[in-house]
């Protein structure tokens, strides 16, 4: 049997979730480079297109597993499908990835804890490659392993990169923080096999039942989507400063406000805004940072953005050492000034570094 690397499919409501497009950007990778399928499991109430989407996304292969029970994420159904999904298999796969989200941090330790192995979690890259065990005092595990998973995520605060390898026993598994794959361009010319598998729910896991699902509303952050980001840092001063940050945001289609961490613990924005290690990683195609000094737990959020824009009054912060263009000056005199001639030129999203440049 071919080795597999196995993806978790994250949707709500019918809609894949981003991060299911960059898992299997990653695992695409991964599998050819191990020589093995990529498979991905979707576990809904009805799966009409999805599968196909998935397919054309990167899949060779989509198990299906359609339950009116799976129609919104509850932890132990989902957690069955997972483990007859895996137990079903004559060999386990290779590698299992989740995303770095709400549901994978909740999902993925139950399935490694299940098959004891392990899990490492919030990788940034993913790689193949062999690993030496040479510790005599652990005899069982020395060898050569010529597969290993490398996961590899920031430690002690960023300062360091760490691969993690765990390749004593498959699946292999790692959920990876959202934002940071690429995910592959939708081709409708691939193909893919989908196999239906079956659901054997215990009223044991449906124990929870979901009430009421209420979507929040009002400042609703799609920064993970937004092509051009407005943040902010302490140097607004107050929380006042993010109004003027909306009205430069508001400058360009399919826009989204981001701030540093220092002024979501100021109080001055929602923790759902924040940008960096404990918060988003954004991807977009310009990000104007507005008084950010540029740490690096703010900087792994943000520095694979297409053109950064830094404006910021001190002309030795670190952001311009990363930043494509810097205005060095007082926010305050700057972002209006953007403003008034953003104003006076139509702009499209998609063209939103040419407007910045032309009116730099
Ligand atoms: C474990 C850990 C996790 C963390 N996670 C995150 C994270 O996810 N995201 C994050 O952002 N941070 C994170 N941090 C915090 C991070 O280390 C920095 O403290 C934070 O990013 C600094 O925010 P800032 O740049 O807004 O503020 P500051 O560092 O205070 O910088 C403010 C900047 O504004 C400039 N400025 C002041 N007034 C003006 C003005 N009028 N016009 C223009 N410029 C002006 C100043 O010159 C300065 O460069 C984390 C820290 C730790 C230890």
């Amino acid at each position: 049997m071919t080795r597999q690397v196995l993806i978790f499919v994250e949707q709500v409501a019918g809609e894949i979730q981003p991060v299911a497009f960059e898992l299997l950007g990653a695992g695409r990778m991964l599998a050819d480079k191990l020589g093995a399928s990529l498979a991905a499991i979707l576990a809904c109430d009805v799966a009409g297109q999805l599968p196909a989407v998935l397919i054309a996304h990167g899949a060779d292969q989509v198990y299906v597993a359609e339950d009116p029970e799976l129609a919104t994420y509850r932890t132990l159904p989902f957690r069955r499908v997972l483990i007859d999904l895996i137990s079903s298999m004559g060999e386990p796969p290779h590698i299992v990835l989740f995303g770095s989200t709400t549901t994978g941090r909740d999902l993925a330790p139950r399935i490694a804890a299940y098959f004891e192995t392990g899990l490492t979690a919030d990788c940034t890259e993913l790689d193949i490659g062999p690993y030496e065990h040479t510790n005599a005092q652990d005899p069982s595990k020395v060898g050569l392993y010529p597969d290993c998973l490398y996961a590899i995520r920031p430690s002690f605060g960023e300062s360091l990169k760490a691969r993690i390898l765990g390749p004593w026993k498959n699946p292999q598994m790692a959920t990876v923080r959202p934002g940071v794959m690429l995910p592959l361009p939708f081709d409708s010319d691939r193909t893919g096999s989908v196999q239906s598998i079956p659901v054997t729910l215990q009223p044991d896991d449906l124990k929870l039942v979901v009430a009421e699902t209420i979507r929040a509303t009002g400042s609703q952050v799609e920064l993970q989507r937004a092509e051009v980001i407005v943040s902010g840092g302490f140097g607004l001063g107050t929380p006042e400063g993010f109004a003027l940050l909306y009205k430069l945001a508001g400058c360009f289609k399919n826009s989204a406000v981001g701030s540093s961490r220092k002024a979501v613990d100021a109080g001055w924005i929602a923790h759902a805004h924040q940008v960096g290690q404990t918060g988003k990683t954004v991807r977009p195609k310009l990000y104007i940072a507005c008084g950010i000094s540029g740490a690096i737990q703010h900087r792994v959020g943000m520095d694979k953005s297409a053109t950064i824009l830094a404006i910021n009054k001190d002309a030795g912060a670190p952001i311009f050492k990363f930043a494509h263009h810097g205005i060095v000056g007082d926010l305050y005199q700057i972002v209006p000034e953007l403003i008034r001639q953003l104003q006076m030129q139509p702009i499209h999203s998609t063209e939103a570094d040419h407007a910045i440049s032309h009116t730099l």
